[in-house]
């Protein structure tokens, strides 16, 4: 599709100096496609991936359409969590900003109701609420909704599944029967799509359709982790990738509140977030988060759906996602915007088979990583600082620097090496190689040096003794190649490794390929 320009679509030039103001250039795919067709007043459903400008696809038509000279109610947007609904009514904000007399106002709970009631009485044009508070209003009479000609349900799959089902229902009897209604978000599962027409009429679907669910600039792999090591396998990732902005991903909030004391323990700017906290405290975190004093925000899937942040770099699944779809929305909080970003997965035992599951649905692949070592935590933190160092040389007068270190010289016995190496030693902080033990396979029958890991091949691979087993581990970033040569003892098939890389080999076997063709390994008992 050739681009389409905001300045081709038709706005009032106070959207248009908006839409520029805020760095748009040009109109994203669902932005250029959606857009036209709601301007028309048709219903649509609206999916395109996570992070590709959905909230101005609804939010400017709806500008559009309202008329700032009537006071009245006008327009409803319903999101799923309190978050989500702030940043929306911020982004539909900057969009309004240069139209006179349009007031926008989000409302959700754990905010005093009586401020929002007073609010409301100031004659607000469109609201951004949560399903519960809109109803709490409702039964108020503190919001009126005959005079409503359009409702948004953003992450439509999520507000018309169980959980919030009977509120859209008793909220959208409360409005005209001509109104256009909009329906947006990343996933659109087969059993809400065919429920959509209940809500709708004569819905238009504007589909982006790319291959995958996913992102394609986010690299995703997974960790095969044992769940008493998920904390340190965190915390070596953050600290070999160091991500500005990181989001981790636990399943409940008992274990969110755990996580979170632990990383703060182990000196991470780290807090929690979810749905048992005050929402002062919710939205002091989240601010903390935007603004970038909080580095890495850990989360229930309150955090999930819709939240934008610029720096998020890294999404952690600390807890695999329960759901298929949540995947999508969970890693989605990175690469947004046509951004990079990396999410990493951690498994353990049988949950390979439901991420096999995920990547199915998202017609995606994960790719499988070796859990770093402390050395190779430790050798790219030293890499970083030295580069850094670099440039202090470069740079900057260092000659009174090496006055003292000159002084010192003379008067101790040790060399300018054994400074440099004591410096970065204090620089490199506390993740160091000492003490950690290396898997112990014990004694497989291999020669010195060697370990035999035993396989499953499927019966129907054509794999005979001395063909050569090739295992990649992950595509980008980790150490290239690995292989060893098939052999077979007694009914066991096992390929022999050198014992510092059999680690990486058992990881890598999720893609492993023999006369280069992809086949299916399992590593079996290698004890
Ligand atoms: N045309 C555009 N050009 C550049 N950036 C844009 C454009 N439209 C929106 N953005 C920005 O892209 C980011 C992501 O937009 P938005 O939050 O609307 O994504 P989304 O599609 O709703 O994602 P999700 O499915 O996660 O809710 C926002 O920071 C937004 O300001
Ligand atoms: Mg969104």
């Amino acid at each position: 599709m050739e681009t389409v320009r905001f300045e081709d679509l038709g706005l009032r030039p106070q959207i248009l100096r908006a839409v520029m103001e805020m760095g748009f250039e040009a109109a994203t795919p669902i932005q250029a496609r959606a857009m036209p067709i709601i301007m028309e007043g048709r219903d649509v459903i609206g999916q395109a991936q996570t992070g590709t400008g959905k909230t101005a696809a609804f939010g400017i038509p709806l500008l559009e359409k309202i008329d700032p000279k009537s006071k009245k109610l006008q327009a409803l947007v319903l999101c799923p969590t309190r978050e989500l609904a702030i940043q929306v009514a911020d982004e539909i904000r900057r969009l309004c900003r240069f139209m006179h007399g349009i007031k926008v106002l989000p409302i959700y709970g754990g905010q005093d109701i009586g401020k929002q009631i007073r609010s409301l009485k100031g004659g607000i044009q469109l609201i951004i609420g949560t399903p519960g508070r809109v109803m709490d209003h409702m039964r108020r009479h503190t919001l009126k909704l005959e005079n409503l000609h359009t409702v948004v349900l953003d992450e439509a799959d999520e507000m018309l599944n169980m959980g919030f089902r009977e509120d859209i229902e008793d909220i959208l009897k409360e409005v005209p029967e001509e109104r256009q209604t909009i329906l947006f978000s990343a996933t659109m599962p087969k059993p809400i799509l065919e429920i959509t027409k209940n809500y709708q009429k004569n819905a238009e679907l504007v589909k982006v359709v790319k291959k995958e669910l996913t992102v394609q600039n986010i690299d995703q792999y997974y960790y095969e982790v044992k769940a008493k090591n998920k904390e340190e396998v965190l915390s070596r990732l953050l600290d070999m990738y160091n991500p500005k902005l990181s989001l981790v991903f636990c399943n409940t909030k008992r274990r969110v509140d755990e996580l979170t004391s632990a990383l703060q323990g182990r000196g991470y700017f780290a807090e929690g977030l979810h749905g048992d906290m005050k929402q002062s405290q919710r939205d002091r975190v989240m601010n903390g988060f935007r603004n970038g004093k909080t580095e890495i925000l850990i989360a229930t899937d309150v955090a999930a759906r819709g939240i934008d942040v610029d720096d998020v770099e890294a999404v952690f699944n600390y807890d695999l996602p329960q759901d298929d779809e949540y995947y999508v929305h969970r890693i989605g909080r990175t690469g947004r915007a046509g951004r990079v970003g990396k999410a990493f997965t951690f498994i353990v035992g049988k949950e390979v088979y439901k991420l096999k599951d995920i990547q199915r649905y998202c017609k995606t692949k994960i790719y499988a990583q070796p859990i770093p070592s402390l050395n190779d935590v430790s050798a790219i933190k030293a890499d970083k600082i030295l580069n850094n160092i670099t440039s202090l040389i470069q740079n900057e007068d260092l000659r009174s620097m090496v006055e003292i270190i000159e002084q010192r010289l003379n008067e101790e016995d040790y060399t300018a090496m054994d400074i440099a190496a004591a410096f970065l030693k204090q620089a490199m902080g506390t993740t160091e190689a000492d003490g950690e033990k290396p898997y112990d396979f014990g004694d497989t029958g291999a020669e010195e040096g060697m370990v035999r890991l035993f396989i499953n091949i499927g019966k129907k691979q054509n794999v005979r003794p001395g063909d050569i087993l090739g295992a990649v581990a992950g595509e980008s970033g980790m150490p290239g190649k690995l292989v060893g040569c098939i052999d077979m003892y007694d009914k066991y098939t096992f390929v022999e490794v050198p014992k510092d890389r059999a680690m990486d080999v058992l990881h890598a076997m999720d893609h492993a390929k023999i006369k280069g063709k992809e086949i299916n390994i399992e590593p079996a008992n290698h004890k």
